[in-house]
């Protein structure tokens, strides 16, 4: 929890709150329903949370910003996401129904108003977004064919509507067609820790 306040220093009690509840209840529900790798479970707050947060690096949403989180598992990086832009509505879709009964449980218990999660394929969503946040779903061109379809076009934030996935390693190939719609932000300029080494946010225009 410490490594959140280090790079979030202006949260509210209300957060600092929820952020601290996320150990017990993911502890809980991770023993009951397989979310987080067992073992992952001790760095929480660095391997998820933390990192969930490197789109806030990116893009402080501003309030009244409609948000999908496709293919979210037990809630990353919508539900830190969430903790930390109350006055934003996030939209989360698992195909996995037992993993959206996670989120649900964990937005409950965190008296989170401005979380909805649905079991389902995001092929079937019709609904638009500003941004479609991601982490750990699919390779980047199939994400971007399977969401085109419901990014908004009208923009007010300070990037353009689109996505901002979460992607570590080598994806050069992946965005190589993109041209100038896409931006890459290195975690490494926002965090410290070996961690993110490896990881980026990646912004794409739609
Ligand atoms: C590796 S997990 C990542 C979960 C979470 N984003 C995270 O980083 O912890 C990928 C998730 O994407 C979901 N998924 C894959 N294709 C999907 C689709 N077409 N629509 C909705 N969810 C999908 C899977 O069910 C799975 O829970």
């Amino acid at each position: 929890m410490e490594i959140i306040e280090k790079y979030f220093t202006d949260l509210t009690e209300e957060q600092k709150d929820r952020f601290s509840q996320l150990k017990d209840l993911y502890t809980h529900w991770n023993s009951q329903i397989n979310v987080i790798s067992r073992k992952d479970i001790d760095s929480l707050y660095l391997h998820h949370v933390l990192h969930s947060l490197s789109i806030a690096k990116v893009m402080k949403f501003k309030p009244g910003t409609k948000i999908m989180d496709v293919g979210c598992g037990g809630g990353f990086p919508g539900i830190p996401l969430a903790i930390l832009f109350p006055e934003c509505d996030f939209y989360m879709v698992d195909s996995i129904g037992k993993k959206i009964k996670v989120v649900n449980e964990v937005a409950t218990a965190l008296k989170l108003k401005n979380v909805k999660a649905e079991h389902t394929r995001v092929q079937q969503v019709k609904e638009k977004f500003d941004f479609i946040v991601s982490r750990a779903v699919t390779a980047f061109p199939k994400f971007v064919n399977m969401v085109r379809k419901n990014s908004s076009p009208k923009d007010k934030n300070s990037l353009a509507n689109g996505i901002l996935y979460i992607k570590g390693g080598d994806f050069q190939e992946e965005i190589a067609g993109y041209g100038d719609k896409v931006q890459i932000f290195d975690c490494t300029n926002f965090f410290e820790e070996e961690f993110f080494e490896t990881k980026k946010v990646v912004h794409l225009e739609l």
